[in-house]
């Protein structure tokens, strides 16, 4: 199945008072392996709803999650939980790695909190650093690191449980531009590795590196681009 993720009319609304505010509206799109998919918009068009619903963070008011295949509707917050741990990576503008660690420990965190063995975790978080090129910097901490040193580590810790799809929230907007290409050109290769690869960004730059562009404006995502939109 080439679809790892489909939202299936889900929209998403948000109380504000007496206001309620549509950050999505009903969005029937799916989310395939083996593409790295772009979701462009500017500030506050509705980019984190759209990728909070396909990571299953946040429940849609209507319509549905599928994840590989499987609804996602019935399924408790704990269960939600399990799903993301197992079949889909998160990656940070910040690239949140926990400081007192060093790179090698943020990597096997996950695979520690799934229940794997020291000894399983520690093999295959290296095994993952060495995918982005980290073999030599795997007992630094993490102010030890570049920022695109940091967001490698942070792409190891989310490939390192093999999930089906990554998805990344500014990846590259605390990065320079030597950073950028390398971070951009690592994500590439894990889609062409056959990984469904997400990334929300207001960085026009980043579209050469897309197979696939959705755009968000005023909480509707569409394959192509809006009249309001300013390349
Ligand atoms: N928890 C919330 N409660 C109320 N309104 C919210 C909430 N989350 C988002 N919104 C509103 O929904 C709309 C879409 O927000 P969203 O964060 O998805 O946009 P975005 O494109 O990711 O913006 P940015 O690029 O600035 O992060 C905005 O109007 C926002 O204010």
């Amino acid at each position: 199945m080439k679809q790892v993720a489909e939202l299936v009319g889900a929209s998403k609304q948000y109380k504000s008072g007496d206001d309620i505010i549509t950050a999505l509206d009903r969005t029937t799109l799916s989310i395939n392996k083996n593409e790295l998919t772009l979701i462009l918009g500017p500030s506050g068009s509705g980019k984190t709803t759209l990728i909070s619903l396909l990571g299953c963070v946040i429940y849609p008011t209507e319509g549905d999650i599928i994840i590989l295949g499987k609804s996602t509707a019935e399924l408790s917050p704990n269960e939600l939980a399990k799903l993301r741990l197992e079949h889909i990576g998160f990656v940070f503008q910040n690239f949140n790695l926990i400081q007192p660690l060093n790179a090698l420990e943020n990597v096997m965190l996950p695979l520690r909190l799934m229940g794997c063995s020291r000894i399983e975790a520690r093999e295959r978080a290296c095994e993952a650093l060495a995918k982005v090129g980290l073999q030599d910097r795997m007992n630094n901490l993490p102010k030890m690191l570049s920022g695109g040193q940091q967001q490698r580590v942070a792409i190891a810790r989310a490939l390192v449980t093999d999930p089906s799809m990554i998805l990344c929230d500014e990846p590259t907007a605390a990065l320079d531009k030597d950073s950028i290409s390398r971070v951009m050109d690592e994500l590439r290769l894990l889609s062409q590795k056959g990984k469904a690869i997400v990334i929300v960004t207001h960085d026009e730059r980043l579209r050469e590196y897309a197979d696939r562009v959705i755009y968000v404006s005023n909480g509707i995502a569409t394959e192509t681009p809006p009249e309001d939109h300013i390349v």
